[in-house]
């Protein structure tokens, strides 16, 4: 099936993360990775690259894979497919933007409970550079029913 596409980037370096606070649209108040939805004339990468400049003004010349996201809504047949990416090496200076409010945070304070529900389950693994492969069963926007996240090796 055709899921729909989305990208997610994360700025790290050894202490922090760079999170965006969504201002507007699916996931606003929620602290996430700089993203969106991935255009019929673009790459996936490409993709990547472009929201996270629109977003942030951050440019990158490398992505690295972290992982992959599935998510599906109970009673909705679309299924969500996330491609994160991490980068250590970027250009600009973080800067707001209509959809997102940049800060840093230290790895220890990122703040969970205003963040999506399933970020908590594979974060730990983004931090250790661990490739992901999850697949999460949501019951509306808050509740995980039941996932799977196991380690990829792609
Ligand atoms: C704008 N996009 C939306 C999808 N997305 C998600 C989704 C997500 N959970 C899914 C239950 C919604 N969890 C994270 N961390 N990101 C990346 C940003």
């Amino acid at each position: 099936t055709k899921n729909k596409l989305y990208t997610s980037v994360f700025i790290l370096n050894e202490a922090n993360v760079l999170l965006g606070m969504k201002k507007r649209g699916f996931g606003v108040g929620r602290w996430n990775g700089f993203g969106g939805k991935v255009d019929a004339d673009e790459t996936i990468l490409e993709a990547a690259k472009r929201e996270l400049l629109e977003e942030s003004g951050l440019t990158v010349n490398e992505l690295q894979e972290a992982g992959i996201l599935k998510f599906e809504y109970l009673g909705e047949s679309e299924i969500l497919e996330v491609h994160v990416f991490t980068a250590c090496k970027f250009e600009g200076t973080p800067t707001e933007s209509e959809e997102m409010r940049p800060k840093w945070f230290p790895i220890p304070e990122v703040p969970y409970n205003d963040m999506w529900p399933d970020d908590r389950l594979w974060f730990p693994l983004m931090f250790r550079g661990q490739k992901f492969s999850g697949y999460f069963k949501f019951n509306g926007h808050l509740e995980i029913q039941d996932y799977t996240l196991e380690p990829a090796c792609t």
